[in-house]
């Protein structure tokens, strides 16, 4: 579903990323941690193409991305920290227009139940955006990717500046996706919240990935000290 192969960015000479190599199924949550400037946000750039590889490569759905970056947009959503919708519209309203733009057609009834789906309460749905709060904001965020039947979801710290309620809510709502059969990549800080929802973690460290193994595998108070003694390393 998403696969990065040997894939390095380089900014004159400044090495963000570095050799990285990483397959997200079907199915699997992989949360990539990392202190400040690990590399996280490039590794996610890459795989929307927002930015150019300096070698390697980055695939969606058996698509590179820098051979057919629009098609593979059909099949993946985005959800970054602050997502941008537009203010004045409604929480269907943004809905309707950006799943419009992925060729997708519903009932106005059918819109409804991916946000209720989404978890956004009823009497939001027809209020301006500009009157949410981030969490509902990531709900359309969540809509739209239930509306699109995106396979795959890259996140950017998503539950950043969400209260421990809606941040839960929002992990719940990932593992409705991940039932769906979608393949997730989530750059976080969150360790209990990657331990919690993920099938697999990656440590990040200076651009490289030196640490990739299963969440089963570790327990929170091992990931904890394993974060933390890379980080210092
Ligand atoms: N456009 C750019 N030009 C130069 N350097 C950049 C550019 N974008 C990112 N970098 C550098 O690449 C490195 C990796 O940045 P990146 O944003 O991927 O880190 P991150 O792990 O997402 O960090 P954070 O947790 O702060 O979001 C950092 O040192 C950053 O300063």
């Amino acid at each position: 579903m998403l696969e990065a192969i040997n894939l390095s960015k380089e900014y004159n000479n400044f090495s963000a990323l570095n050799n990285l190599n990483i397959k997200v199924k079907a199915g699997d949550i992989y949360c990539l941690l990392g202190a400040n400037g690990a590399g996280k946000s490039t590794t996610i750039n890459l795989f929307l193409g927002f930015i150019e590889a300096t070698s390697g490569s980055v695939s969606i759905n058996g698509l590179d991305v820098s051979k057919k970056n629009m098609e593979t947009k059909k099949y993946l959503s985005y959800i970054p920290e602050n997502l941008m919708l537009y203010p004045t519209l409604s929480g269907l309203e943004n809905l309707e227009y950006f799943v419009g733009l992925a060729n997708k057609k519903y009932t106005k009834a059918e819109f409804i139940n991916f946000l209720t789906e989404a978890g956004l309460q009823t009497n939001a749905h027809l209020k301006r955006v500009s009157t949410y709060s981030k969490g509902m904001r990531q709900k359309v965020g969540i809509a739209i990717a239930l509306a699109k039947h995106a396979k795959v979801l890259l996140l950017d710290e998503p539950t950043s500046g969400l209260d421990p309620r809606a941040s839960n809510e929002f992990s719940n709502l990932l593992l409705t996706l991940q039932k769906k059969g979608v393949a997730t990549l989530m750059a976080t800080h969150d360790i209990f919240r990657a331990k919690q929802i993920a099938t697999h973690i990656g440590i990040m460290k200076e651009g490289h990935l030196v640490e990739s193994f299963k969440s089963e595998d570790i327990t929170l108070k091992a990931l904890e000290d394993l974060y933390l003694e890379t980080i210092d390393s």
